[in-house]
């Protein structure tokens, strides 16, 4: 198979290093040389573009680059016709509205008959629509939140994360009107090749994120509390039970999941399990 899989990722902004990072630990060796906007992969039929967040669905859609990371407020913003395959877990932000802190709101409709600058109009006019509100969009492509204190705008609908530049700017968080993440993103009806070295390469993402989500755990516990423990850690399949060179003591070989860790951690323990070491997964293939 000659294809090769042209892979569209931003070139520098907050995308930039987790997208090359999750890329490198799926395996995929490139060389990205500073001020290199194109790189062929030495290990899989790949090649890396580096582009502007904005132009990667638009890319996609064309057919330029067959697959894009972007976050999904571009991704949706832009309207293009791509299919977004996989949420990527990292850039997690919203689209919220903000106020100046000295005005009062209440709801949505205070809104009403006012102004708002935004870098997302499409996202922004369908969410005042839907809410049967009516604002004068002012449409600007950065520095969102300095458009109240210089007269430009009443309100701002931008990305928000902390918190702090809508503080450092004197606005508050008043709606939040969608939640993103980055994606993976791809053009329509793929062609047969790609879309088998599409798959290929969400198996390995899928692999590196179970693993973040996981830690291997091994503990001594009485074999009497075995399946008292097996319980909060069911494994992938059944956790691995050997006996210990002590009557009665047995080690318990598992996974536990990120999300519940500590819960379950504070159960086994009352059910008598000791010495638990925890340990980081590189891979998880489930
Ligand atoms: N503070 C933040 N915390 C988390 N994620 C963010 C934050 N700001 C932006 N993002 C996410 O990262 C994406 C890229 O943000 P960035 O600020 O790098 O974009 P940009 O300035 O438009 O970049 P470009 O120069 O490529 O057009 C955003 O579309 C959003 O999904
Ligand atoms: O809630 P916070 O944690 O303060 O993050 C929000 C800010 O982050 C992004 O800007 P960024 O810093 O990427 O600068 P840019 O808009 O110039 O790209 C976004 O446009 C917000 O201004
Ligand atoms: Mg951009």
């Amino acid at each position: 198979m000659n294809e090769v899989l042209r892979i569209a990722v931003q070139k520098s902004g907050r995308l930039s290093e987790d997208s090359l990072k999750l890329i490198k630990e799926c395996g995929i060796r490139f060389d990205n040389g500073a001020g290199k906007l194109k790189t062929a992969a030495s290990n899989f039929p790949a090649e890396i573009l580096f582009l502007r967040d904005d132009d990667i669905p638009g890319y996609v859609e064309d057919g330029v680059a067959h697959i894009g990371i972007v976050g999904e407020n571009v991704s949706v913003e832009s309207n293009r016709e791509v299919d977004p395959v996989h949420k990527l877990g990292f850039s997690k932000c919203r689209l919220s509205i903000g106020i100046p802190r000295g005005i009062e709101y209440s709801s949505i409709k205070d809104l009403d008959g006012k102004s708002i600058a935004t870098s997302y109009p499409r996202l922004l006019s369908n969410y005042l629509e839907m809410n049967n509100v009516s604002c004068q969009i002012h449409e600007i492509s950065g520095s969102v939140e300095i458009a109240p204190s210089i007269g430009l705008a009443d309100a701002v609908c931008d990305i928000v994360s902390s918190g702090s530049t809508l503080l450092s700017n004197g606005l508050k968080e008043v709606e939040v009107i969608f939640r993103s993440e980055a994606v993976m993103i791809a053009g329509k009806k793929l062609a047969a090749p790609y879309q088998e070295l599409l798959d290929q390469l969400l198996f390995r993402i899928k692999a590196v994120q179970a693993a973040k989500n996981n830690k291997y755990i091994l503990l001594n516990c009485p074999t009497a509390s075995v399946d008292q423990i097996m319980h909060f850690l069911p494994g992938m399949k059944a956790p691995t039970v050997m006996p210990l060179a002590k009557e009665g003591w047995c080690s318990l070989h598992s996974v536990i999941n990120e999300n519940d860790f500590w819960e379950n951690i504070e159960k086994i323990r009352q059910a008598g399990a000791e010495g638990i070491l925890v340990i980081p997964i590189e891979k998880m293939i489930l």
